[in-house]
């Protein structure tokens, strides 16, 4: 029965993936970034603490986008005018987006920039 309610729920995760995914050109963006990376990281043959930080800060980017998503959806579904309130919980949810994404990019430079070189 829970076994049933697990897979039910991951079924329901997989549908807003597919949903983000085919709404969101940022999204899309993170994904291609992702595969990028990991080619990247296959052929620089990148350590296995490498490894984990490179996939802790995807997983942290795409789970930012994931959120921002979630609450630009509700801002529309529950104050589709214009509104300060609105604007500013949407800015705070991007610049979630925009932490995590520069953060990505940090650990990304420590790690492959020396390896050019
Ligand atoms: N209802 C609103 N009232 C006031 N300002 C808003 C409202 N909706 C959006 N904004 C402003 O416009 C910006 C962009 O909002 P939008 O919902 O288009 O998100 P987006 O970042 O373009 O989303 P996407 O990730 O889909 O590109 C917000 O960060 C906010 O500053």
């Amino acid at each position: 029965m829970a076994d049933k309610k697990n897979s039910i729920g991951f079924l329901y995760a997989i549908n807003g993936l597919k949903e983000v995914f085919t709404s969101e050109f940022n999204f899309r963006l993170h994904v291609l970034s992702t595969i990028l990376v990991t080619l990247a990281g296959l052929f620089f043959k990148i350590s296995i603490m490498e490894w984990i930080a490179v996939i802790v800060v995807i997983g942290l980017v795409v789970s930012a986008e994931l959120l921002n998503t979630a609450v630009e959806e509700i801002i529309n579904y529950i104050k589709p005018e214009i509104h300060p309130a609105a604007k500013k919980i949407k800015d705070i949810a991007a610049a979630a987006v925009l932490i995590t994404s520069l953060t990505a990019l940090l650990v990304g430079i420590l790690i492959f920039v020396p390896k050019l070189f």
